[in-house]
């Protein structure tokens, strides 16, 4: 859906801002472009909706050469949203929601039925906030009114610069839940940069990691990011918790399951739904002190995982080819 070819940008002043990057992002998929402070990660995301001209290279979207296209008209189907959110001051939530249907020429009732339904759907009662302003809400609710305001033309691409980073931590990680479900619910493709990798591995689809200058160190999904680093920038980036990191993006794989028949129902301690990661199986058998937990598809019983499990499900959620400790076959 979004591709970029050898897109590179370089400032008047000989900044190389961004190297020749190449990417792709599926439809509905949730890329995550992060990396140290200075690397290129804005850039790269303004040139897609073209607040930046690249200087070399070409983007497109949809199979569409995006360069060829009039800049306004191209970022009224792209919606955008950043971390001071840049809504109105004097106007009400409502009114800064209808904003953009409206500028795309639609009627206003259509416009207010879409702007109560925008702010139900991102968790803000239109009967408590749709007449309060800007500075009646909190950053967390501000941020909302953002994404519903970039949702609001229905667009199908999305891009998102650091949206989450005004909020503090506890908020964050409920937004980023909230928006994944809701990007996911809704099928929309989005480019998202943050500085923090782990909202970009909680988040991402795959994850671009930009070093120094500009250069794509790794495109990955996070599983992958996470296990086999490319190189040492990206290891250091990662960090030294990655192994840590990988539980909380690995999910429990019903293949790798110890069978339930013969283990008494004393010993089962929790259960967890299948779709579950391996750090949420974890916590399950650390709360309910066993050293295994069951694992069920609704009323179904699938088996149990044990730590060694988890141990054998990191192991094969690295494709073959990375596998580089696996044993040789007799
Ligand atoms: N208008 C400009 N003229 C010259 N250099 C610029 C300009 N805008 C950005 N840069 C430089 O380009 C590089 C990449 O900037 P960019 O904003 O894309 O980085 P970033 O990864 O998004 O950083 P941050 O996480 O700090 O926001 C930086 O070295 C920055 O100083």
């Amino acid at each position: 859906m979004i591709r970029l070819s050898g897109v590179g940008k370089t400032y008047a002043d000989g900044t190389v801002a961004v190297q020749a990057v190449d990417l792709e992002v599926a439809a509905g998929e949730l890329l995550c472009l992060v990396g140290p402070s200075g690397c290129g990660k804005s850039t790269t995301l303004k040139m897609i909706n073209r607040l930046i001209e690249p200087t070399t290279g070409r983007i497109e979207i949809d199979g569409r050469d995006v360069t060829g296209e009039d800049p306004v008209k191209l970022r009224r189907g792209i919606g955008y949203v950043i971390q001071q959110v840049g809504l109105f001051p004097h106007q009400k939530i409502l009114t800064n929601v209808m904003t953009v249907p409206l500028l795309s020429g639609g009627s206003r009732a259509a416009a207010r039925a879409r702007a109560l339904e925008l702010l139900e759907l991102v968790g803000l009662d239109p009967a408590t906030y749709a007449d309060r302003y800007p500075h009646q809400l909190s950053g967390g609710q501000r941020q909302r009114v953002g994404v519903a305001r970039a949702l609001a033309a229905d667009p199908p691409v999305l891009l998102m610069d650091e949206p989450f980073g005004a909020v503090d931590p506890v908020v964050r990680v409920r937004l980023q839940d909230e928006f994944r479900r809701l990007q996911r619910d809704l099928g929309k493709t989005v480019v998202l940069v943050t500085h923090d990798i782990d909202e970009a591995v909680r988040m991402g689809d795959r994850v671009a990691v930009f070093a120094a200058g500009g250069r794509l160190a790794q495109h990955a999904t996070p599983a992958e990011l996470l296990a086999r680093p490319a190189d040492d920038f990206v290891a250091d980036f990662v960090g030294s918790e990655r192994g840590l990191r990988r539980l909380s993006v690995t999910p429990v794989d019903p293949a790798l399951l110890d069978p339930v028949d013969g283990v008494r129902i004393g010993d089962l301690g929790a259960a967890i739904e299948v779709g579950a990661t391996l750090e949420q199986a974890l916590a399950a058998m650390l709360r309910s002190d066993r050293g295994m937990v069951a694992v069920r598809r609704g009323p179904v019983m699938l088996g149990v995982l044990t730590p060694d499990g988890v141990h054998r499900a990191l192991r094969a959620s690295l494709s073959p080819a990375e596998d580089t400790g696996s044993t040789a076959p007799d």
